[in-house]
């Protein structure tokens, strides 16, 4: 899977963008707020249909313009020819997402196109943040690749959306047959959901636990563990039995949407005990498990953008990422950095093709 080329008009700061890129490695240089991440987070879009960093639409058009644009062209591994991924935003308005001119019906349907795995500094919300940032990343990481498993998600937060609006209601008003409806969904799409996170899971561990000790050179054990109410319950009694408690508070205690993974390292949760650069060695390890199993699963190598995640790592861990990405088993890469010394180390060890680019007040210049 590789991004030819790339343009953009009024992405957050960047005004008016036009790329060639390389097959293999490409890097973005520059200093502190000038578009790096808004450069790999264009990338991103055209992926997923949305941001990276910013859910909200309108406030990734630039400050003083009123339309944003983006296209990609695509070279697909043993597929002749280019697929054009197209992108408008106006304000106020719908968003066009296309495919070759042709507007996408759904955006889920687009979703898992064009693979691709962000590695930020933000990623540390999957281990710092509330157990919503875990589940999120269970569940962008097998959409990619499992669109059965992305529909009953969708099917059952709408289900559950729906109970939640009628446990809210006064006891009188409550419709017991709709709401065994709703449970009745819910129960459905939930068994599949935890059956298809628990194989996820179990698939993933390994690879991760192969990523972080190669990354750590050490002796420390991390992993993590898949914690479901649906494990020991059957889920349709469970929602039956927990009904009273439900209409108490007003939502719905039991479910896949608390699922949790515990994170440990050396047994005890990294949340608590991990440095900055064993937290950072761990999402960026469950990234590259997550390349690792949609290069797997799918048919096209994802693409890569590694965003600013060199800080905070002593040098041997650096060295050892950077071992890693530019092994053959990962295609295109997008790095962005301030420090132009991480890419001389990075590319002294690649004899691959790379363009570096230098990234100042929203231009982009072929580095001199
Ligand atoms: N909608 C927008 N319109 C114009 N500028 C925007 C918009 N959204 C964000 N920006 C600007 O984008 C800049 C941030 O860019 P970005 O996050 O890509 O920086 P960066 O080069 O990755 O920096 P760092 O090295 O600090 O991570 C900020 O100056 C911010 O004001």
């Amino acid at each position: 899977m590789t991004l030819k080329h790339l343009s953009i008009i009024n992405y957050k700061n960047l005004a008016q963008v036009e790329l060639e890129l390389s097959p293999k490695i490409n890097c973005f240089v520059g200093n502190n707020g000038m578009g790096k991440t808004n450069l790999l987070d264009a990338v991103y879009y055209l992926s997923f249909c949305r941001s990276y960093t910013n859910p909200v639409d309108s406030q990734i058009i630039k400050h003083d313009a009123d339309v944003c644009m983006l296209q990609g062209r695509y070279e697909l591994e043993g597929q002749d020819g280019e697929e054009e991924i197209y992108c408008g935003l106006r304000r106020r308005q719908k968003k066009q997402f296309k495919r070759n001119k042709k507007e996408y019906e759904k955006l889920s349907d687009h979703i898992g196109f064009i693979p691709l795995v962000m590695i930020s500094p933000a990623d540390i919300e999957i281990i710092q943040g509330g157990s919503e940032e875990r589940r999120k990343f269970m569940d962008m990481a097998i959409s990619q690749f499992d669109k059965a498993y992305m529909h009953a998600l969708i099917r059952y937060n709408n289900a559950l959306q729906q109970r939640n609006a009628t446990l809210k209601m006064d006891d009188n008003e409550i419709d017991f047959t709709l709401l065994e409806l709703w449970e009745d969904q819910m129960a459905g799409e939930g068994e599949l959901i935890f059956e298809k996170r628990q194989a996820f899971v179990k698939e993933f561990i390994p690879v991760f636990d192969e990523f972080y000790k190669r990354i750590s050179l050490s002796n420390e054990k991390a992993t993590f563990d898949y914690v479901s109410q649906l494990r020991e319950n059957n889920f349709r009694e469970a929602l039956r039995q927990t009904r009273r408690r439900d209409i108490a508070v007003g939502h719905t205690t039991t479910g896949i949407h608390r699922d949790e993974l515990e994170m440990l390292l050396d047994g005890f949760p990294i949340k608590k005990v991990g440095s900055q650069g064993q937290n950072k060695t761990y999402f960026v390890s469950m990234k590259l498990a997550q390349f690792h199993y949609l290069l797997k699963t799918g048919k096209r190598t994802p693409i890569l953008l590694l965003d600013d995640i060199f800080d905070r790592l002593d040098a041997y861990r650096v060295e050892e990422i950077v071992k890693l990405v530019s092994s053959n088993e990962f295609g295109q890469i997008f790095i962005s950095d301030t420090n132009r010394g991480s890419f001389d180390k990075i590319l002294e060890r690649i004899n691959n093709s790379h363009h570096i680019y230098s990234v100042k007040d929203g231009e982009i210049t072929v580095y001199a």
